[in-house]
């Protein structure tokens, strides 16, 4: 054992003096934490690199669509939430590429759209439209020489998606579009794309089209037409960077390490039926939060989190409401550099449980030193919320 650690970390034991010997087996635990952890961010470079190209590459299709909104493009889902030709035509992309780019993985895809709805006889104009629009996206890729892509395969690419994910092996989690409400209203949205490692999410990728390369310090969502288009990603033990979408240089960004609430604005859905407003209000004064909210759709939230436009993010559904895990899993580790996501109660977010994220309650974000303030402001404004009902 003690050998093959030698030879692992490129030591000679000969070498060795008799004061360094017995020192080499304490800090052999250490140097072997540091080879696993060095190989552990190693060994996701080939995902990410297909991760990044797969978003980037959806967030075309879907700036396209946006640019030219038809309402042909829309449908009404079973549940009643849109779905567009850009949600289809993203899932595609990014499932198309992922299974091209990394031909030697086990491809296991848990993503928020299937081709039910597709596949009925009044669907075919828009079938015709989202396999039109994935052949274009990935022949702008220079995949021009392959052949173009058939109807019956996007539908299969689409519903590669029907994964169950869980707590072993590896599986992508695809949001096409998150935030299509805010995608139709011409705001914010995000491609958002992750991977589950034994339960644990272990790299995210965000493509946020319509996010502002800087901050994001109002309520206010019109977009200029000039410098959007942003892209976080993150991978364990390595942070989060951001660039902008059309592949500036890097740069690292970390969450805000304000300890003040009054200083720390926060963010919550645009969208009032997504989360509860009067909620987050009560929680936010009790903290001592100054700003008004945030409200833009998407995990541009989480995005925007990231690189340190505000400090806290709320999420509280209203009653019956199940979480799913593509709705959170990117953000979650692209908010890690410096943040914390839990539920109303503290507890961490469990992603190995299949396509939901139950929890109690809800989701808060912020940094590791206001988290303690904000959980009691949660929680007092939780029992306050039911006492009055
Ligand atoms: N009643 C509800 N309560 C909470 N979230 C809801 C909801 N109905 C839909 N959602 C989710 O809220 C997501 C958008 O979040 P946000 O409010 O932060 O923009 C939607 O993602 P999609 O747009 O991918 O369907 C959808 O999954
Ligand atoms: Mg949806
Ligand atoms: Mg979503
Ligand atoms: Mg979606």
């Amino acid at each position: 054992m003690v050998a093959s650690i030698v030879r692992t970390l490129q030591l000679n034991p000969t070498t060795l003096s008799p004061i360094s010997r017995p020192l080499l087996f304490f800090s052999i635990p250490l140097q072997l934490r540091a080879v696993r952890r060095a190989s552990v961010s190693m060994s996701y470079n080939r995902q990410l690199a297909a991760a990044k190209k797969a978003a980037a590459l959806a967030a075309c299709l879907c700036q396209k669509v946006q640019k030219a909104l038809l309402q042909s493009d829309v449908q009404s889902k079973y549940d009643k939430t849109p779905v567009t030709v850009a949600d289809y035509g993203s899932q595609a992309v990014v499932s198309y590429i992922l299974e091209k780019e990394l031909p030697s993985m086990s491809f296991s895809l848990v993503a928020e759209e299937d081709s039910e709805d597709l596949r009925k006889e009044e669907a075919q104009g828009m079938l015709k439209r989202i396999t039109e629009l994935v052949n274009e996206t990935l022949a702008s890729d220079g995949m021009a020489d392959m052949m173009p892509l058939s109807e019956e395969d996007v539908l299969v690419a689409i519903d590669s998606g029907k994964s169950e994910g869980g707590p072993h092996g590896q599986h992508w989690v695809l949001d096409p579009i998150d935030g299509t409400k805010g995608f139709l209203r011409g705001d914010q949205y995000a491609i958002a794309l992750a991977l589950l490692d034994e339960g644990k999410v272990v790299l995210g990728v965000l493509a946020c089209p319509n996010l502002p390369l800087a901050a994001v310090a109002s309520h206010n969502q019109l977009i200029s037409k000039d410098d959007v288009g942003c892209l976080f990603y993150a991978h364990v033990g390595t942070g989060t960077y951001m660039q902008s979408l059309d592949g500036s240089k890097s740069t690292k960004v970390h969450v805000s390490a304000t300890e003040n609430p009054e200083e720390a604005s926060f963010f919550e859905s645009f969208e009032a039926a997504h989360s509860m407003h009067d909620l987050s209000g009560l929680i936010a004064k009790k903290l001592g939060v100054k700003a008004p909210p945030v409200r833009i759709d998407s995990q541009a939230k989480y995005g925007a989190l990231s690189r340190g436009d505000g400090a806290i993010y709320l999420r509280f559904p209203h009653k019956g409401y199940r979480e799913k895990i593509w709705d959170h899993a990117a953000g979650y580790i692209v908010v890690a550099a410096g943040g914390v996501a839990t539920d109303a109660a503290g507890n961490p977010l469990d992603f190995s449980r299949g396509r939901y994220l139950d929890m109690d309650t809800g989701i808060i974000v912020t940094n590791q030193k206001l988290m303690p303030a904000l959980l009691k402001a949660v929680q007092e404004s939780l029992k306050e919320k039911a006492s009055s009902l």
